[in-house]
């Protein structure tokens, strides 16, 4: 029972970790580029743009409200990271 549903979210989460790695490695770089321009971390248009966009590609769109709570569950962890990324600036140890 549920062996194979739990064997396609395993690899569905591991897809999904692969590409959190990645956008937080981009993220990151994003707060180096930020800390050189004296930008803040959030950039509200920015995230609204994110998630309407990701919305609007949803086949069932009775999934809006979830996504857009994982898209902002997202982008405030990447923000978390960013911010820890910036305190690192200029550290030795
Ligand atoms: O695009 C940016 O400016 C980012 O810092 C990236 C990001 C994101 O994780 O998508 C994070 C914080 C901003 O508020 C908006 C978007």
């Amino acid at each position: 029972m549920l062996e194979s549903e739990r064997q396609r979210i395993d690899e569905i989460n591991a897809a999904m970790t692969r590409l959190f790695e990645e956008r937080m490695q981009v993220s990151a770089k994003i707060a180096q580029v930020k800390v050189e321009h004296q930008l803040s971390l959030t950039n509200v248009g920015r995230e609204q743009e994110v998630i309407a966009s990701q919305v609007a590609q949803l086949k069932d769109a009775t999934l809006a409200p979830y996504l857009t709570d994982f898209y902002r569950d997202v982008m405030l962890i990447s923000k978390q990271y960013q911010a820890k990324t910036i305190k690192g600036l200029g550290q030795t140890k």
